[in-house]
Formats: structure tokens, sequence, C-alpha cells
């Protein structure tokens, strides 16, 4: 037996449970994936990794050829549960059908759910790596993902698919094609261009911004919650539209009923107290009181007893017996912007966000293969079908007409959406159809005859289980 199958065979596949991670209660929020222990890892920086968990789930079973294996890789705030995520794409039928495919993802790594990332275990310091976990890379995703994805028994990835990073592996996974037989990214680059490398290096910022950081040496229950809040409000963003946000929000106030004003809000004791509460209001580092305190300002009893309502909205009259006119300062928008973040620190670390968006900003197809795009992207020969969003303005269409241009055998797919890049994860119907489409062009030998009923995927997760999503799906917009 070679070296490398004994490698392989010496990874270990555990069930993820509560104890595998203590650590790590991220872990927590994914269900029923498995863990692999690969030993030891050298990564692309030549840095090593020891006992790497890498966190995966399949659906469906293994051919006996190990060749009907469809790949799945998830964005940057993805998990394994591609079932989450692009749920409806799985079933029976689907473009990822469990009665014909070995349906695998992988969690990458630097991710904080399941794979060696800050929030694991460092067996060498028997501590969390916290910021001390070192750079990877989208091709350490590719190699160690091959490592299991072989221990799993696969001898031949049949289509690999994923979008924005997720596509970014896939375009790396293409580069190896003796094992990967066909490959779908979707709103993805062949670089991360300045613009995406920009919006990366702000949302950095802000986490380096929030004094709670401290250098990535933070407590795990004292995250620097600010930071990483306004990092993922930035990133919302760019993964939506102007028009999609007109749309959904124009300009309503918030609603305050569903979504309330901090209940901390001081009572003013002064009317300098109160503009400068409308001033801080939503800045949740706010201090109780002004630094320069009452005293230089006229008292406003009468407004100390009302400022629990709406701060903009408070209709006073001032000393100088100006009427204040209601002025709304906290619209529908804001509240929508604060509540994603609010959702995302429960569900995010800071440092894992810090390391994946600095391996987002490695991702180049060229490094270390070729001078020019056209030279590195001559080795690729599998069919592809690329899939763009011609409103994304992170992922531009441009970068997917490019990536076609350059395939030797491509074809591209504009998906319809006002939403922008996040268009990926929210166009099911479009996503679907493409795929069963190229599917049936190129991977006809696996939709003949299903190879398994639904209900016996082997050990694979089941369809048929009913789950509450961790994520979210997009929801009605017309209740708010
Ligand atoms: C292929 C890949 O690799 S994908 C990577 C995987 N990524 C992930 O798995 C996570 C990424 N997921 C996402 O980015 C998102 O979940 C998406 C894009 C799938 C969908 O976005 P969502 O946030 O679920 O949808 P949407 O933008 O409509 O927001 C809905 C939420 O905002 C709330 N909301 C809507 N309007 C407002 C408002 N004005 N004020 C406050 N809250 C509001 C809703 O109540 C809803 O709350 P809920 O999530 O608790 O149900
Ligand atoms: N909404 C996606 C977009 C990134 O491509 C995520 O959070 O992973």
């Amino acid at each position: 037996m070679s070296d490398i199958q004994n490698y392989i065979d010496s990874i270990e596949i555990t069930d993820c449970s509560h104890h595998s991670q203590q650590e790590n209660h991220f872990v927590n929020l994914i269900s029923s994936q498995k863990l692999a222990i690969v030993p030891s890892f050298v990564l692309e920086s030549g840095d090593v990794l020891y006992e790497v968990p890498v966190a995966f789930k399949t659906w469906g079973k293994l051919n006996a050829e190990g060749t009907n294996c469809l790949l799945i890789c998830h964005a940057l705030s993805g998990s394994a549960d591609a079932a989450d995520w692009w749920g409806p794409l799985m079933g029976p039928g689907r473009a990822f059908d469990p009665q014909r495919f070995f349906i695998v993802c992988l969690n990458s790594l630097g991710s904080p759910y399941g794979s060696a990332s800050p929030v694991t275990w460092n067996p060498e310091t028997q501590t969390t790596y916290g910021p001390e976990f070192p750079l990877t890379t989208v091709r350490d995703d590719v190699q160690i993902h091959k490592l299991v994805l072989q221990r799993l028994g696969v001898k031949h990835i049949a289509m690999a698919v994923g979008g924005s990073m997720g596509g970014m592996l896939v375009l790396e996974w293409a580069f190896d094609k003796d094992f990967v037989g066909t490959i779908v990214p979707i709103a993805t680059s062949l670089r991360h261009s300045a613009w995406c490398i920009s919006w990366c290096e702000a949302q950095r910022q802000s986490i380096y911004s929030d004094p709670h950081f401290k250098d990535g040496y933070y407590e795990p229950d004292e995250q620097p919650v600010c930071g990483l809040g306004a990092a993922r409000m930035a990133a919302l963003l760019t993964y939506r539209t102007k028009g999609s946000f007109e749309r959904r929000f124009s300009r309503a106030a918030a609603d305050t009923t569903r979504h309330p004003y901090p209940d901390h809000i001081p009572t003013p004791l002064s009317n300098n107290d109160a503009r400068w509460v409308v001033h801080n209001e939503g800045n949740i580092n706010r201090s109780e009181r002004p630094a320069r305190s009452s005293g230089v300002s006229t008292p406003t009893s009468d407004m100390s007893s009302s400022f629990s309502q709406p701060p903009s909205l408070l209709s006073r009259r001032q000393s100088n017996d100006v009427l204040r006119r209601p002025m709304n300062t906290y619209f529908s928008a804001q509240s929508y912007l604060r509540y994603q973040a609010n959702k995302f620190v429960k569900r995010f670390d800071a440092n894992c966000y810090i390391s994946i968006t600095r391996k987002l900003d490695t991702h180049d197809v060229m490094r270390d293969r070729a001078d020019t795009l056209e030279q590195a992207m001559q080795a690729i020969t599998q069919p592809a079908l690329v899939m763009g969003i011609e409103t994304d303005g992170l992922f531009t269409f441009d970068e997917q007409v490019e990536i076609v241009r350059l395939l030797k055998n491509g074809t591209l797919k504009s998906i319809t959406s006002a939403e922008g890049h996040d268009g990926f994860l929210l166009e099911f119907d479009q996503v679907n159809s493409y795929i069963l489409e190229f599917q049936k062009e190129h991977l006809q030998q696996f939709l003949s005859s299903p190879l398994v009923d639904e209900k016996n995927t082997e050990g694979g997760e089941s369809l048929t289980t009913t789950r509450e999503s961790v994520f979210g799906e997009m929801e009605d917009m017309a209740s708010w």
C-alpha cells in the first residue's frame, strides 16, 4: 500500500457532537455533521496543522466505482450543511439529487463551523488558535478536502459546484483534471479583485477598531460584536442592490414595536443631552452620559419624563420656545441592517471572519502557475457551467464573462435577480434549472437510473426530516 493511501486511511471519521469540539460553540449550530481528523497537513504557507478537523455532511450513496460524487462548496459564512442554505435545490429530481449522486459538502478552514479555525483547539499550544491560526488559502481547502473525499472512497468528482468563495474552490478544483469531471462556478472570480479586496479590508478594519477585539485575544463570550456587526452590515450591502433596498424599505420608519431602541436610553437632563442621545442613537458603545455633561445647558424637565419614546420623534418646546418638528432618524433600512448584524454576531466569530476574508484575498488562479490568466486557464478543459448575476456589484457579471472566455469548454448563464450577489442563494428555481440542464448534457450516465431510494441514504442525511434553518430564508418582504 502506498504512503499516501496509508495516510488517507489514517484519517479518522467521527460524528461531530457537542463533545468533539467543546471549545467551539459555533459547531453546535450545524446539525448532524461529521468530522474527519487529518493527522497533519502542510499549508501553502509552509505552516503545519496537526490533528486537523474537517467538518462535512453527505447525502445519498457513493456508487461502486466511487464516481458519482457531487461536491458542493460553500460561501464565506456558509457551512457544510448545504441543505440549510441551498435546500430547495436538494431532493429527488432536483439539481442535487441524493438518489443519483453522493452529495458532499465540506467546511472550509477558518470557518467557525467545525473545520480547523481560530475557534478550534491547537494541540501544540493546548489552547484555541485565536489570532494565531495560520493564513489558509482556497488551495489549502481543496487539498485537505480531497484527502477527506478520498477517505470516503471518492475516486472521481462528477460535478463541483459553488458560489462566491465556493466558486473559487470550484475553479481551483478544476485544475485537478483527472479527479474532477465538470464544474459549476457561480458569481465568483479568477482572482479576488481590487474592489473585493478593498471591501474585505474595510470590514476587517471595522473589527480591528472595536476595543473588544484586543488583537484577536478576546474571550469567546466577549466578542468584538460592534466591529463584527459593522463588518457584516457593510458586507451585506455589497451582497444586495440599491434597487432591492428601495423596494423593500424605501424611506419607511423602523417598526419600533418589532425593533425597539436599546432599552438603556438615558433620561436627558438637558437639551444638549437630548441632542446627544439623538446623535448617538444606534451607537451600541455609547456611554450613559455625554462627556461634557449637563450643567452647561438648559434643564428640560419636560423631556425627562418622556424620553423612553424614540428620541427622533420627540416634539417638545425648547427653552427658547421654538417648536421642534418631529423628525424620523430611525428607518426601516437601519433596523434591517442592525437586525442582520445582531443575527450574524450570534453565529460567527470575529477572528474567523478575518481568517476567511484573508483567504479570499489570496485567491488567484494564476499564482505560481502561469504569468497570465490565459496561460493558467488553458489547463482547465472540463465542461463548465458558469453562472452570473447581472446586478452583482461584487463579483460582477463581466468577471463571469471573462471566466467563460478563458475556459475551453464553458457556457454562461445569467441568473435574473434584483438582489445582486446574494441572488445565487435566493433564486433557487433558476440555479436549479440551469444545473439540471447542464447535467442532462454532461452527466447523463448518472441520471438514467436512481441508485438509492430517497429514504435509504446509507449514513447520509435524509431530506425528508423537518428541520429549522440556521441562516434563515428570504422572508416575506411585504410584511416589513
Ligand atoms: C453557496 C454558498 O456557499 S452560500 C453560503 C452560505 N451562506 C450561508 O449559509 C449564510 C448566508 N446566508 C445569507 O447570506 C442569507 O441567509 C441569505 C442570502 C440566504 C438570505 O438572507 P436572509 O437574511 O435570510 O433574508 P433577508 O435579507 O430577507 O432577511 C430576512 C430577515 O430580516 C428581518 N427583517 C426584514 N426586514 C427588516 C427590517 N426592516 N428591520 C428589521 N428586520 C428585518 C426579517 O424578519 C428576517 O428575519 P429572520 O432571518 O429572523 O427570519
Ligand atoms: N451571503 C453570502 C454571501 C457571500 O458570498 C454569505 O454570507 O456567505
